[in-house]
């Protein structure tokens, strides 16, 4: 794992963006398969990508797939693809046949097994687990990531692509990446922004109690995480 820390929740974002510009200028990969987080932080990328890398990023080679998805329809504030739809492939014109969301509106389980079959057949890798080029995650400020909660960690060792969780708070019915897809992805890059994430962060690199997050950083040597606070390891 490598940890860059930067002075402003801009600085790191920026570094999140010239990290991926890089994983994709190394890549051999025709398309490149990325998979997109939620949540805010999520959100802050989507905006500075317009603002900044609408000419730097090759958009047009990228296919898009997500790391989690609430249950719920796209077009409902929960939904973790309407909120790049709304901030990233509208304003950049993406064709819709790049995206591939996972329908939140459908029943969890049955809806977890065709997004892992749609999965493998798209990527590198179907008869072991998919690599994706690279996947974004976020970190909550509980230690999770993607959709796998501190209250089931089994999720992160789980043999299938894609499996059902819940929130632990809310009862929320989640779909999820498990930890075996992740950390096969080529790059993982992780920022974590912000005041609130100070705690969880300090948490994980002290090695307090283990989280989704502190499994996934410190099993793959592909994990970049940025963040705006000072860290030491
Ligand atoms: O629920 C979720 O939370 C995490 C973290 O989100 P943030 O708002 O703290 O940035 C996110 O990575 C995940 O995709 C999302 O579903």
């Amino acid at each position: 794992m490598k940890i860059e820390t930067y002075k402003t929740p801009e600085e790191a974002l920026r570094a999140t963006s010239e990290a991926l510009v890089a994983v994709i200028k190394k890549s051999k990969s025709k398309p490149f398969h990325l998979a997109l987080s939620g949540g805010s932080t999520a959100q802050a990328l989507f905006k500075l990508w317009v603002k900044e890398y609408k000419e730097i990023i090759p958009w047009n080679n990228i296919r898009f797939y997500w790391v989690d998805e609430r249950c719920v329809a796209p077009d409902e504030d929960e939904s973790n693809y309407k909120h790049a739809d709304q901030l990233l492939f509208i304003p950049l014109e993406i064709p819709a046949n790049h995206i591939h969301r996972i329908w939140g509106e459908q029943e969890p389980k049955v809806e977890a097994e065709r997004y892992s079959e749609m999965v493998k057949w798209e990527l590198p890798g179907y008869s072991t687990a998919p690599r994706f080029d690279c996947v974004i995650l976020g970190v909550g400020t509980d230690g999770h990531v993607a959709s796998i909660f501190p209250n089931d960690m089994n999720l992160l060792t789980d043999r299938r692509v894609y499996a059902v969780s819940q929130h632990p708070i809310t009862g929320q019915q989640r779909i999820t990446m498990t930890g075996t897809v992740i950390l096969k992805s080529s790059a993982i890059l992780v920022p974590v922004i912000g005041k609130e994430k100070q705690e969880i962060m300090e948490q994980i690199i002290r090695k307090a109690k283990e989280y989704p997050a502190s499994y996934i950083l410190a099993h793959s040597p592909a994990v970049m995480v940025f963040t705006d606070r000072e860290v030491s390891i």
